[in-house]
């Protein structure tokens, strides 16, 4: 048969080089053991309602009655849904001519923007203007679109933490331009070093690569470290100096379980710095319903906000994001009431903190069960989950566990995922899929199985760990 147009071979380049580890080898593998009847923990995805997690009840209410608005003319519609997400409801519906049916203005509705820019005010106590910001089909929607406007080619590179998560090399490779990597240190609880940034750049630009942008991941993913507002400090100061732009990835803020680094958004440092850097620095910022205590993974609602991008700029980001049409509006109404949730004195008020609380309080038990479960292992470190939603202990293969992976072509964290798998139907992301320092091995997982679910799981992964290290060990 002839060659066709849309044969593997003949496919884009960009296209077949890309790579996205979270749903990689292992997930895939993990998927044919639950087709024949293998139990599995699917901890590799940061999926918290497919963990178990309940939604909570005030936003599903809201866009219930927005979703089938022939309910607001029931009379016993009093009965079912609270006053406060009936009169949400009646608010969103009024903000979106048509409905939820309708497209919306391809950069969001104008209300939800301006709630989110009131929410931005609120946390950071800076204006925001409701024009920088765009609502997007999640957060990686608006990562990919900011990417395709900064990288022109080959010979562009975007400045990426090591360890990483993978939508950033993917996006890059299918953009055709070049990830510079800057390596995070382990040691130091994944805390990054302006010096090690420094060479970097140097590094990327004899080469021929100009670096446009760097990437912050705060809380980070996979390592979950909090960067501290010195640290801030010290990264806005560097792409200043650099002339890269910022491109903040800031959808794990609600996601803190320590007190020593609460969240604290780049722009806001950036805005307490004064100028220059308050008026030239470019910075994007991103956020989404996915992560926080909300999880709501599958509507697929995001933002980013531009600062100090030139209004021409701004206008082509709009251009292109009026290809797609428009975002999709139901999660545009869970992004608004993200961002403008029930206050003091409302009815649903009490419901949705307690909800919101015990969602938190478990995610920060369940960060240092498993964090200590880790410790607990025979040649397992780990850092504890600052943020995030993520445990990415350090795994000391034995030489000959290497060169058991060596001998079945697998690349050793991959070998041992795979073997963990198999025993114990655990299904994690090897620390390959993230970018690791040579020689040294991780496995991401994700802190979302249940808390009653978690002793279990740690305890049989500690089975399948010391006995592995038993077989491998001299
Ligand atoms: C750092 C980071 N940025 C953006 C996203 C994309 O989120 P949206 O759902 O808003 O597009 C994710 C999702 N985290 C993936 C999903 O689950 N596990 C992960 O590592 C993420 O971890």
């Amino acid at each position: 048969m002839t060659s066709r147009p849309l044969d593997y071979d003949n496919l884009n380049d960009n296209v077949k080089k890309c790579q996205y580890a979270v749903r990689g080898e292992l997930y895939l593998r993990a998927s044919e053991l639950q087709k024949e009847g293998k139990k599995i923990i699917f901890t590799n995805v940061g999926n918290p309602h497919a963990l178990g997690q309940k939604p909570l009840t005030f936003p599903r209410q809201v866009v219930a009655l927005c979703q089938a608005p022939f309910l607001l003319d029931d009379p016993n519609v009093g009965l079912l849904f609270p006053a406060d997400a009936i009169a949400k409801a009646k608010h969103y519906l009024a903000m979106a001519p048509g409905g939820l049916g309708a497209y919306s203005d391809s950069r969001g509705i104008p209300g939800v923007r301006k709630e989110v820019a009131e929410f931005i005010e609120r946390r950071d106590g800076y204006p925001s203007d409701p024009e920088l910001i765009f609502l997007t089909d999640g957060a990686s929607k608006g990562v990919m679109q900011i990417l395709n406007a900064t990288i022109r080619g080959q010979s562009d590179g975007i400045l990426v933490p090591v360890p990483q998560y993978p939508l950033y090399s993917a996006t890059i490779s299918l953009l055709g331009g070049s990830l510079v990597p800057y390596y995070l240190e382990e040691t130091a609880n994944w805390g990054l070093d302006v010096e090690n940034l420094r060479q970097s750049v140097q590094q990327a630009r004899y080469k021929g690569i100009t670096v446009r942008a760097m990437v912050i991941i705060n809380p980070g993913n996979p390592t979950g470290q909090c960067l501290s507002e010195a640290n801030l400090k010290d990264v806005l100061r560097f792409c200043y100096q650099e002339n890269l732009a910022l491109l903040a990835d800031e959808v794990y803020q609600q996601n803190i379980y320590q007190d020593e680094r609460p969240f604290i958004s780049a722009r806001k440092v950036m805005m307490d710095m004064g100028p220059p850097l308050s008026k030239e620095l470019q910075l994007v910022s991103f956020h989404t319903v996915s992560k926080g205590y909300w999880g709501e993974c599958g509507q697929r609602g995001g933002y980013f906000e531009m600062t100090n991008l030139h209004p021409k700029a701004v206008e082509e980001i709009y251009k292109v994001a009026s290809i797609a049409l428009s975002p999709n509006v139901p999660a545009q109404i869970f992004m608004g009431l993200m961002v403008n949730p029930p206050k003091p004195g409302d009815i649903s008020y009490e419901q949705y903190i307690r909800e919101s609380k015990g969602i938190l309080e478990s995610l920060r038990k369940r960060a240092h069960i498993m964090t200590d479960g880790f410790n607990s292992c025979r040649n397992v470190v780990c850092n504890f989950t600052e943020g995030a939603m993520y445990s990415f202990p350090q795994i000391r293969l034995p030489p000959k566990a290497i060169e058991a992976a060596k001998a079945a072509g697998k690349v050793p964290d991959v070998f041992y995922c795979l073997k963990l798998l198999e025993a114990t139907g655990i299904s994690t992301v090897p620390g390959s899929g993230f970018g690791q320092k040579e020689g040294v091995f991780h496995l991401r997982t994700t802190i979302l199985p249940a808390e009653e679910d978690m002793p279990a799981i740690m305890a049989s992964f500690k089975k399948f760990n010391d006995e592995f290290m038993e077989q491998y060990e001299d």
